[in-house]
């Protein structure tokens, strides 16, 4: 496993009227990543941005701007989240025809590249891309919203990823219900980057979001 434990805070929870200083107070409470969650009423029930709104918010934090697309199809918006400012872009299995096509599209805009399953879909849905990213997300609540309660069936299948990993610099995502009572579990269970939405954004202000990402490093074992 990477030593290294990222927190990226889920904008998804955030306050949407005032989403650039939301983003900057998270930066300076301690994130390490902001993680951009882009929903387009298709594949998920529900809508968030797109490029021209990342592209607004680019300009409040300077760390990696992690872009999660929950769009259906992906491959015509990837150079316009690129030119937005994202760092790296994750697309779903589940939502892309030619999966190492898309991944290798990322990369050729000098983004990293994620790939992202589903909490029912299994792990061998990546098994021939790994060569292609550099972070699989494993969903554990299915994607459309905050809030939800982590899906502890997808314990095994983090294992089983990490396992599929092996020695590849690759880093594995979860998103959904991270939380300090589950946090524990899901690094025990080989993962080492989390987002964390409600868990983060809750209490809404700056002390409470460095409180909140710091309980989540305390209950990782990482404080
Ligand atoms: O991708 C997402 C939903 O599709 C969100 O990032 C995720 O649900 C985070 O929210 P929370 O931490 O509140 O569960």
């Amino acid at each position: 496993m990477a030593a290294d434990l990222v927190i990226a805070p889920s904008i998804l929870s955030s306050d949407f009227s005032r989403l650039g200083e939301e983003i900057a107070a998270v930066d300076r409470a301690g994130a390490d990543w902001i993680h951009l969650d882009v929903m387009d009423g298709h594949f998920v029930p529900n809508i968030t941005f797109g490029p021209p709104v990342v592209a607004a918010v680019r300009a409040a934090s300077k760390k990696f701007f992690d872009a999660h697309l929950m769009i259906e199809p992906a491959d015509p918006y990837l150079e316009a989240f690129a030119k937005a400012g994202c760092d790296g872009i994750t697309v779903h299995a589940e939502a892309t025809r030619h999966l190492d096509r898309s991944l290798q599209a990322i990369r050729a805009l000098g983004c990293k590249a994620g790939v992202a399953i589903n909490p029912a879909t299994p792990e061998t849905a990546i098994q021939y891309v790994l060569d292609r990213v550099d972070l699989v997300l494993v969903m554990t609540v299915n994607p459309g919203f905050g809030g939800q309660s982590f899906i502890r069936s997808t314990l095994d299948k983090i294992g089983r990823v990490r396992a599929m990993i092996g020695d590849r610099p690759i880093r594995l995502q979860v998103d959904g219900g991270v939380a300090p009572d589950t946090i524990g579990e899901i690094v025990a269970a080989g993962a080492d980057t989390f987002v964390a939405g409600s868990a983060v954004y809750k209490g809404g202000n700056e002390a409470a979001y460095r409180a909140n990402m710091d309980a989540l490093r305390k209950a990782a074992g990482r404080s």
